[in-house]
């Protein structure tokens, strides 16, 4: 493809993205993520704001230090002091640009900087001239320029490439643009900037409105090639264009675009994941390209159609993002199609008159649970094939005792098959005392526990979930007394191991008959 219809990507998650967090990042935090932002091939980043403190400095230098690859950049105003700071902290870069910026619109001028366009003009290009001493990379920004009248945004921007800026930004800063309204800004600056030609356009999009992909995609269309964005959206108030939305949109609709990208997009589901948990920022399960159910499917239609072929509901595959696989969840909105495909892929084939038996049933359990778990439509399966005696367990007494602030022992009387069982033990909390009653055989690990009190009830819902061989196992109870609520909750998790261990044994006594 012709160089014209590649679209830079400019990466901000560690500038603009680390402006929304609560806490802002160590230096080996934003070392971590620039490896990963790095590795996803991205052709600058924006990594901090050196003259805003001295650990900023310090990680904007490690980066320029330890990354090879793209471009490293740092913001600055256009003021002297905050252009060497940029200038000095990327020294050691392989590539590096220093982005310069000022609020041009007429509420940022008087409210804020309170100066006039001439000034800010002044200033921006006095601040060029100064970071052409250190590279001749330089970006020069408007801030908010979509509420600025095109007339002096061509002044300035004109007057900016003329003292050497080689790439120009147009920041929607507080998302209030339009598509529409933003294409014609941004030809209307094509057409009025002389010397426009000796610059790449670029654009920096805010999603106040939910806007910053489509305003960022329509710049495209009007002639852009760079687009700012960081990873999950992270940025200021709503977040700026999504890294992986507008990367995915080229690549699925690249009949609209004829653009691509470099960025190499089987790592996006990875470096999200890292980016939330390093920013302590949870990605939204309906998030577009990254989410949780972004590749999840629980209607039963859609299991249908994905079943059928998977492009009939996902306008790519999830292999391309990092995903391993789509999901289909049960719940009462799923279908027969949906039941019938995974009791087959799981070894468990059913004639017609036996799925309709099994999804009578299954539709009673997803009315009472919610979520049918696999587990639950194995269960199904068989229990419709045999009969199995029902060996569970139920708990008799529970008694919880604590030794001292960091002891807890447990004695539990449990029924199983008419008989009674005792078991007993201790730890310093509840979850290891239970983990260490050794019930089963089978070494059980809680992953996750929540407690949740119902005051309307004055009753604790517990939720425990454990892997077992690779697979997860929910288990929940109810009671007045949370220990007690936890324990039931470990109770059912026994109960569904079992009925795990006699599934298995019935199917080595039908393959051995
Ligand atoms: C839309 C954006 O995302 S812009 C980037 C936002 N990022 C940041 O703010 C980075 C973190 N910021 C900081 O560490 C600090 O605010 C600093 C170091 C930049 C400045 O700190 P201080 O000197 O204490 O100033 P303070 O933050 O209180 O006020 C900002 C000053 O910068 C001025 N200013 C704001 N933008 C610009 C600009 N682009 N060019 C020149 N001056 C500017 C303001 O008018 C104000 O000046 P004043 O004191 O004369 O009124
Ligand atoms: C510094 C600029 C690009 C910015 O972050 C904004 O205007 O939102």
């Amino acid at each position: 493809m012709k160089s014209n219809n590649r679209v830079r990507i400019f990466d901000t998650t560690l500038r603009d993205g680390e402006q929304a967090l609560r806490r802002s990042l160590s230096k080996d935090e934003k070392l971590q993520l620039a490896k990963a932002i790095a590795k996803l091939n991205v052709d600058v980043m924006e990594v901090g704001f050196p003259a805003s403190s001295p650990g900023d400095f310090a990680s904007v230098e490690l980066i320029a230090k330890e990354i090879q690859g793209p471009t490293i950049c740092a913001l600055a105003r256009a003021v002297p002091e905050d252009v060497i700071a940029c200038g000095e902290a990327l020294k050691p870069a392989q590539h590096k640009r220093i982005h310069i910026f000022i609020a041009t619109s007429p509420i940022h001028l008087e409210k804020k900087l309170n100066i006039n366009l001439q000034a800010a003009t002044d200033k921006a290009v006095e601040a060029i001239s100064i970071a052409k001493e250190y590279t001749d990379d330089i970006e020069f920004g408007c801030e908010d320029a979509t509420r600025t009248p095109p007339e002096d945004l061509c002044y300035i921007i004109e007057k900016a490439i003329a003292a050497g800026a080689t790439t120009v930004n147009l920041a929607d800063t507080v998302g209030y643009t339009t598509p529409k309204e933003f294409h014609q800004l941004l030809s209307h600056i094509k057409a009025n900037v002389s010397n426009i030609d000796q610059a790449i356009l670029s654009v920096h999009c805010h999603n106040d409105l939910g806007l910053a992909v489509a305003n960022s995609a329509e710049s495209l269309l009007a002639g852009v090639r760079q687009i700012e964005c960081t990873v999950n959206g992270i940025g200021e108030r709503a977040g700026n264009c999504a890294l992986e939305e507008i990367t995915m949109l080229l690549s699925a609709r690249k009949d609209l675009f004829g653009l691509y990208t470099n960025i190499k997009t089987e790592l996006i589901k990875p470096t999200s994941e890292l980016v939330s948990s390093v920013a302590r920022m949870p990605v939204q399960l309906n998030k577009a390209v990254v989410g949780g159910n972004a590749f999840a499917h629980s209607s039963g239609i859609h299991q249908d159609g994905v079943i059928k072929s998977s492009i009939t509901y996902e306008i790519f595959h999830p292999e391309q993002v990092g995903i391993s696989k789509n999901e289909l969840y049960f719940t009462a909105r799923s279908g027969r199609k949906a039941i019938a495909h995974f009791l087959t892929q799981t070894g468990c084939p059913c004639e017609d008159q036996e799925i309709n038996n099994i999804y009578n049933q299954f539709l009673q359990l997803a009315d009472k649970k919610g979520q049918v778990y696999w587990y639950d439509l194995t269960s199904l399966y068989y229990k419709n094939k045999v009969n199995l005696c029902d060996k569970r367990y139920s708990l008799v007494s529970a008694i919880t005792k604590c030794a001292s602030e960091r002891a807890i022992s447990v004695n539990l009387v449990l029924q199983n098959n008419q008989k009674l069982q005792s078991f007993e033990s201790d730890s310093t909390n509840l979850i290891e005392a239970l983990q260490n009653l050794k019930i089963t055989n089978e070494a059980i690990i809680i992953r996750d526990l929540s407690l949740e009190f119902a005051p309307e009830n004055f009753i604790y819902n517990a939720k425990l979930s454990i892997t077992l061989n690779n697979k997860p196992i929910y288990g929940e109870g109810y009671d007045e007394d949370p220990n007690i609520a936890i324990i039931k909750s470990y109770i059912s998790i026994l109960n569904i191991i079992n009925m795990l261990n006699q599934i298995r044994e019935h199917q080595h006594s039908l393959q051995s008959a």
